[in-house]
């Protein structure tokens, strides 16, 4: 199935905010607003804040994106995208994860879903919500670490080969299968865009204390790969045979040449396609492998000339053939060739020895044989398993030879950490603004003192909490300390809290701003919470104290407790609970959250 956005529910009518935010908003349905957020914010986007909120009814922790309307002047249209990106790729997660079972048909992609360690669908960042107040649009999504793969990578100088950078770019790897069977493209991948799941930490010491602690040390890679999760949709779009994707967007390190060639060209440029996200994979797994970028030179225009012609930076130092860093460089290569033809899509660099293992061959098992593809196949993503084709396969990979070194161009390369990068926001074709707006087309790259700034701000940031920083375990879906030759592993997480659309205000207008408060509750997002339910036909929920949560429409005297196990109702709803009632039908009885600010939606 292929995205198409227009499909899903429209965007309630929004108000303006150049009339003071007092848009006509007769007509739009408002609610008490279910959540509360904390002040401190979790990071900061060109037009966004995100902070950390509780849903006041069912206690879930999540995140919550507040994009300014002021900022957004023109450009509604991009954030109605991502919304409505988010939303598609939420409801295929979920029929995914409901009816395993129907994509048998499917083919290519139950076949990597079926057998592969990561599945790709948990990798995305999960939108569980979405609504409008007076000065934002705010998505309500999954909650990850503060800490992000660009954070990880600098506190570390680089990542282990072995242990790090191949199960993280597998999992990016099967994640952008997802994505790209959906027919969207992501367009700004990189380091700062990949977030770490938030685990519930009190289950993660359960876990360890059960299991021999000598099978997580020992484990092949690292857990945390299980964790990581593609955000920041801004730039994502889909691929139509209506529109051709010219735009300049994207993150300067981590373009392709495509993308490059864009600049200025207006509608005089080759369209691009999916495989810019295969080129800025590439870039991210280098950053991952050599704590460096491979294009960036001292100056934009140099990098984006070494980009124009692949000419990345690789120290002049002999490979052992045969050995990982040669497959890792030869993994590399393959998403640096230029003509993006001939760059393999998502499914044939899954069987790319590099990190063919974390995906499954034909025959179900985790071990060396590669599902091979011949030279024809490459540009028509078919994949064939015939063991005849070992040296097509070798030599579309480059390892018959030993790997050749691309020869440094004469531009002064820039080898220490990167910056946080910016993303480039738009350029050139002018599809998806407003046809009103005079500004839409020009180009608004955000300066690299802005990003110097406020990669020193992070870095500040980072070395205050690095001393405090513990390292938690990652939770497991693998069996304990098995090796990867089982093939029964299962080691991606599902998603969660998983919550029923009935409790979400999905659209509606925030007649009061968010409240900020600065809530003392466990950072948590239990999976186990993912469970709760309500009952169907259920309009009336009352929250406890307890986090349970009662309905009280078809009532039934029934409490599910955050386990969603029903439960007696011996728990009574407090008397001195204040209750607020609105059309949302909710009644919250949490006296926790009694002393926060009222919220009117
Ligand atoms: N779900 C989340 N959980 C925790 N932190 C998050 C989450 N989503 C975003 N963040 C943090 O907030 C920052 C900004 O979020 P995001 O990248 O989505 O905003 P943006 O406005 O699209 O940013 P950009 O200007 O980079 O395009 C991220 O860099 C990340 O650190």
């Amino acid at each position: 199935m292929v995205f198409n956005y227009k499909s899903i529910d429209p965007w309630p009518i929004l108000s303006n905010p150049h009339e003071g935010g007092k848009g006509n908003t007769n007509n739009l349905v408002s609610s008490t607003c279910k959540y509360i957020c904390k002040k401190d914010s979790l990071g900061d986007g060109h037009f966004s804040t995100v902070k950390e909120c509780i849903n006041r009814q069912t206690n879930d922790i999540f995140a919550m994106k507040l994009v300014r309307k002021d900022l957004l002047v023109n450009k509604i249209r991009l954030i109605q995208r991502e919304v409505g990106i988010l939303r598609y790729l939420r409801q295929e997660v979920v029929r995914l994860e409901q009816e395993p079972e129907t994509d048998n048909k499917q083919g290519k992609t139950d076949f990597f879903r079926n057998t592969a360690i990561f599945e790709g669908h948990h990798h995305i960042l999960q939108l569980f919500d979405f609504f409008e107040t007076k000065d934002h649009i705010v998505l309500v999504t999954q909650l990850c670490n503060k800490r992000d793969l660009y954070d990880v990578i600098i506190e570390s100088g680089k990542l282990d080969l072995e242990r790090q950078v191949k199960p993280y770019t597998a999992c990016l790897l099967s994640a952008l299968q997802f994505l790209h069977d959906q027919g969207i493209v992501h367009r700004d991948i990189k380091a700062e865009n990949i977030l770490f799941r938030k685990k519930d930490v009190a289950k993660v010491d359960k876990f360890t204390e059960n299991i021999n602690p000598h099978h997580l040390l020992n484990s092949k890679y690292d857990l945390a790969s299980h964790d990581l999760i593609i955000a920041d949709f801004g730039l994502a779009t889909t691929i139509s045979n209506v529109v051709d994707l010219r735009e300049y967007v994207g993150t300067i390190s981590y373009i392709s040449p495509q993308i490059v060639r864009c600049k200025g060209a207006g509608e005089s440029c080759e369209p691009y396609d999916y495989k810019v996200d295969i080129w800025a994979l590439g870039v991210l797994s280098y950053f991952m492998g050599f704590g460096y970028m491979p294009f960036d030179c001292e100056t934009d225009k140099e990098t984006l000339d070494c980009i124009a012609t692949g000419d990345y930076y690789l120290e002049e130092t002999d490979t052992p053939p045969g050995t990982e860093d040669e497959l890792f460089i030869s993994f590399l290569k393959q998403t640096f060739i230029v003509n993006s033809k001939e760059r393999p899509s998502v499914h044939q660099l899954a069987c790319h020895p590099f990190v063919s293992k974390f995906f499954a061959t034909i025959n179900g098992s985790y071990d060396n044989k590669i599902p091979l593809y011949n030279n024809e196949n490459i540009s028509t993503g078919n994949i064939n398993n015939s063991s005849n084709n070992t040296s097509n396969l070798n030599n579309t990979l480059g390892l018959t030879s030993k790997s050749k070194r691309c020869k440094s161009s004469t531009s002064l390369r820039r080898l220490g950490s990167p910056s946080r990068t910016s993303s480039i926001y738009h350029t050139g074709a002018t599809n998806f603004t407003s046809s009103s707006s005079n500004n839409s087309s020009t180009t608004s790259i955000k300066d690299m003192a802005t990003s110097r700034k406020r990669h020193d701000q992070e870095m500040e940031k980072i070395s205050k909490i690095r001393d405090t920083l513990k390292r938690t375990l990652s939770m497991k879906a693998l069996s304990q300390g098995e090796p990867l030759s089982n093939k029964n592993l299962h080691s991606t997480f599902k998603i969660g809290p998983g919550l029923p659309d009935k409790y979400l205000m999905n659209g509606v207008y925030s007649v009061t701003p968010e409240s900020s408060s600065n809530f003392n509750t466990s950072p948590e997002l239990s999976r186990t919470s993912s469970q709760l339910m309500i009952i169907p036909g259920t309009s009336t929920t009352v929250s406890t104290s307890n986090g349970s949560v009662m309905d009280n429409d078809n009532n039934k005297n029934a409490l599910m407790n955050s386990f969603g196990n029903v439960v007696t109702p011996s728990l009574t709803v407090t008397p001195t609970a204040a209750t607020s009632v609105t059309n949302g039908n909710s009644i919250n009885a949490n006296p926790k959250l009694h002393e926060t600010p009222k919220f009117i939606i």
